[in-house]
């Protein structure tokens, strides 16, 4: 099953025979980088859980969790329980290696999208794919869209936790903690990201997740994931995730976007310097053509995933500031 997904996705191959039988169940090949799972019978804790990895094509650690998830099943390692949707999200880029080809992938999740191009046509397919898959299955919705970030983070493990009108649980707070999420994210406004997608339209807990650093194929470290390949194991299962302490992480919430309104745009801090790195009132953070410098106002706030390179009109970094915990 593995093989022959990530050879359909990745290189184009069409599969010999397109569904099968795994441990406790059954799958099928939607579309290239689109798995399906589905259990004889749900287990009794079973979530409709929406797996996505690779929205950004050099964000390899996650694809490579999702392997080594994958690969567990199907050596009868673990016994499917749960309704699954396996993604990987921009096949292209992740061949190139690129965080995207020709715009964010991860900003197009809105069902008015009107843009044309290899990554709004994939938005608009995966959109469809997890409608379908959220109407299939009458169970409670759960979507993991995870990631790495550019930089390194003085929390190198964390959620964003998108604005929408459905409130998270406080049991996603303590599987999260468990998992080794060391900071959360509140998002103050619609971000239109794949996770915000699955909250917002369908209700679904739903989250960013950011684990640790960019890097290429082979250089992931991922015994640091430990806690996340079992949380995801025990979505696999249907069985309850192991719980942690909802303390142990820091919570902030978004103050602001630093959005780029130019082409003559330059971030005033270090390359070097890592996520939710605090910065005091009045230090420039960034230059912006006539809108000159960039400053702190009002309160000390915290970096978090700062880009120069984006597209003009587009975030350049998030402004945030400690917040307590739910
Ligand atoms: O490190 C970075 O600058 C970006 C890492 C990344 O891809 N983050 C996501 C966060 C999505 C969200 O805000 O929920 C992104 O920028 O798409
Ligand atoms: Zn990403």
């Amino acid at each position: 099953m593995l093989d022959d997904w990530l050879a359909f996705s990745l290189d184009g191959t069409p599969p010999a025979v397109d569904r099968g039988t795994v441990p406790g169940g059954r799958y099928r090949l939607l579309a290239p980088g689109l798995l399906e799972l589905t259990p004889d019978a749900p287990a009794p804790h079973a979530h409709a859980c929406v797996i996505s990895a690779g929205i950004h094509g050099n964000e390899t650690a996650p694809i490579e969790l999702v392997g080594e998830w994958l690969a567990r099943l199907e050596a009868g390692r673990s016994t499917l329980g749960a309704p699954v949707l396996v993604i990987l999200g921009n096949l292209e880029a992740i061949r190139r290696g690129e965080r995207f080809c020709t715009t964010n992938l991860n900003r197009l999740f809105r069902r008015d999208l009107d843009l044309s191009g290899p990554e709004p046509d994939r938005a608009r397919e995966l959109m469809s794919a997890v409608d379908a898959f959220f109407a299939r299955h009458r169970l409670p919705r759960l979507h993991y869209d995870m990631h790495t970030a550019i930089r390194e983070s003085r929390y190198p493990c964390f959620a964003v936790d998108p604005h929408a009108e459905t409130r998270t649980t406080h049991e996603q707070w303590r599987w999260l903690a468990a998992a080794g999420m060391q900071a959360i994210l509140h998002q103050h406004r619609h971000s239109w990201t794949f996770s915000h997608y699955s909250k917002h339209y369908h209700g679904a807990q739903a989250f960013t997740l950011e684990l640790g650093k960019v890097r290429p194929f082979g250089e992931n470290d991922l015994a640091a994931l430990t806690g996340m390949s079992r949380l995801l194991d025990a979505l696999l299962e249907g069985r309850p995730a192991p719980e942690g302490e909802i303390d142990s992480m820091r919570f902030f919430g978004v103050v602001t976007e630093l959005m780029r309104q130019s082409s003559d745009f330059q971030l005033r801090f270090a390359e070097t310097t890592p996520n939710f790195t605090e910065f005091a009132v009045g230090t420039p953070l960034a230059h912006d053509g006539e809108a000159g410098d960039i400053r702190v106002e009002d309160a000390p706030v915290a970096v978090v995933f700062p880009n120069a390179q984006v597209e003009v009109g587009a975030r350049a970094a998030l402004l945030v500031r400690a917040c307590p915990p739910p």
